[in-house]
């Protein structure tokens, strides 16, 4: 198959940019996209694959590799603004870096790289670009007004997965139906034991990615890095399956919540594109009569000031925790973290300003008017 499994022009282009910046917190994701012809994914796991001797550590032919990735990869709907493969790559080479850290350097066994590396690739696959609440009212909605034919096959989810990580259960399904194509098996080589970790594994981070476990997750990770502040800083022994994959969850987790951690450029470019995702399921609410979710509405919607808080309650109390985990190696993360938030912070305070503006010259000239009718 081609190098990085996609048939590009811009190959030269392609192999510097992971040559400099694979392993780099920042690399622009979103020129991998343009460079690999909108297959980013299939290109940064190749990428990664190599990088990591995964081909030979596990008799991986790069063929398949290219076979079950290309899949995943149109899995994926392109056509979603933010739940699309370059979200997929994003997170991959994310977590990829992120399991460079030296702290945690040889508590993870090959396996259990293989199986992060995987699960991110595949995490978020067949996304349908609304939330599980949207799914799990559209369900209801369907029992209520029987006539009105499922608009979509993605209502039928929330009842397949009867309410329970609605989409986090669909994207794993799916990812192991793609395993079974013949051209497509990926771990032919490994054994029954391995093979039956691996998808624990999987199976375990991709259902930890639903945001509804989020606040569980973080509260293990503050406990854990309690534990390792009693235990004199070393990281980890970590002999137990549960506590090395809550660590595995939260580093995904993390991953899966880094745009807002990432240089400026990238952050704002995802900010666009979940709003869009997230306007676009407003838009199907409003249509379907439903309460339209909030940060949904494109009318009232404040963009600035829901980064704020999205990063101040959800995204820095976790990697706050993170970065304590793995002192110091995350520290320019958080910095990063924290410039953006002062940055939003500051635009949603222009924009505060501005409108104040607006109102009092509003004001001003009704002030004015009143005072030439009454001459
Ligand atoms: C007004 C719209 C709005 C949305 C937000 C929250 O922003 C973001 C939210 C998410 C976000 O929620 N991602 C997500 C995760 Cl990590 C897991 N399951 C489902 C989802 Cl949707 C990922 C990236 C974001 O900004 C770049 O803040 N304001
Ligand atoms: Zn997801
Ligand atoms: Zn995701």
């Amino acid at each position: 198959p081609p190098k990085f499994g996609v048939e590009t022009p811009r190959l030269a282009e392609l192999s510097d940019l992971f040559d400099s910046g694979l392993d780099q917190w920042g690399v622009d994701i979103f020129l991998v996209d343009e460079l690999a012809c909108h297959k980013p994914l299939c290109a940064v796991v190749y990428a990664i694959f190599e990088k990591r001797d995964f081909f030979n550590k596990f008799h991986i032919h790069p063929s398949v590799l290219v076979n079950y990735f290309s899949q995943v990869e149109q899995h994926y709907k392109q056509e979603n603004p933010y739940h699309n493969a370059i979200h997929a790559a994003d997170v991959t080479q994310s977590t990829h870096v992120l399991l460079n850290a030296p702290s945690i350097a040889n508590v993870f066994t090959e396996l259990e790289i293989l199986a992060s590396i995987f699960a991110c690739a595949i995490h978020d696959v067949n996304h349908p670009g609304v939330t599980n609440q949207f799914l799990i009212n559209t369900a209801m909605y369907f029992v209520t007004y029987p006539n009105l034919i499922p608009m979509n096959v993605e209502s039928e989810l929330a009842i397949m997965y009867n309410d329970m990580s609605v989409l986090e259960n669909h994207h794993c399904a799916v990812a192991f139906k793609l395993l079974q194509e013949p051209s497509s098996n990926l771990f032919a080589s490994l054994d029954d034991i391995q093979r039956r970790q691996l998808r624990k594994m999987v199976i375990d981070m991709v259902l930890a990615t639903d945001m509804s476990k989020h606040m569980s997750l973080l509260a293990d990770l503050k406990t854990m890095v309690e534990t390792k502040k009693v235990s004199g800083g070393c990281l980890l022994k970590l002999d137990n399956y549960s506590e090395k994959m809550q660590i595995m969850q939260n580093m995904v987790h993390c991953a899966d919540l880094s745009n807002p951690a990432k240089p400026l450029p990238l952050s704002t470019h995802w900010v666009t594109r979940v709003m869009e995702e997230f306007f676009n399921q407003g838009d199907r609410e409003k249509a379907l009569g439903l309460p339209v979710s909030p940060m949904c509405c494109r009318e009232t919607a404040n963009v600035e000031k829901s980064q704020v808080s999205f990063i101040d309650f959800i995204v820095h109390p976790l990697w706050e925790a993170w970065t304590e985990l793995v002192h110091p190696d995350a520290e320019h993360i958080l910095n990063t973290l924290e410039q953006n938030r002062d940055h939003y912070c500051e635009l949603s305070a222009a924009k505060e300003a501005e409108s104040v503006k607006e109102v009092d010259e509003e004001h001003l000239d009704e002030a004015e008017r009143q005072q030439s009718d009454s001459k």
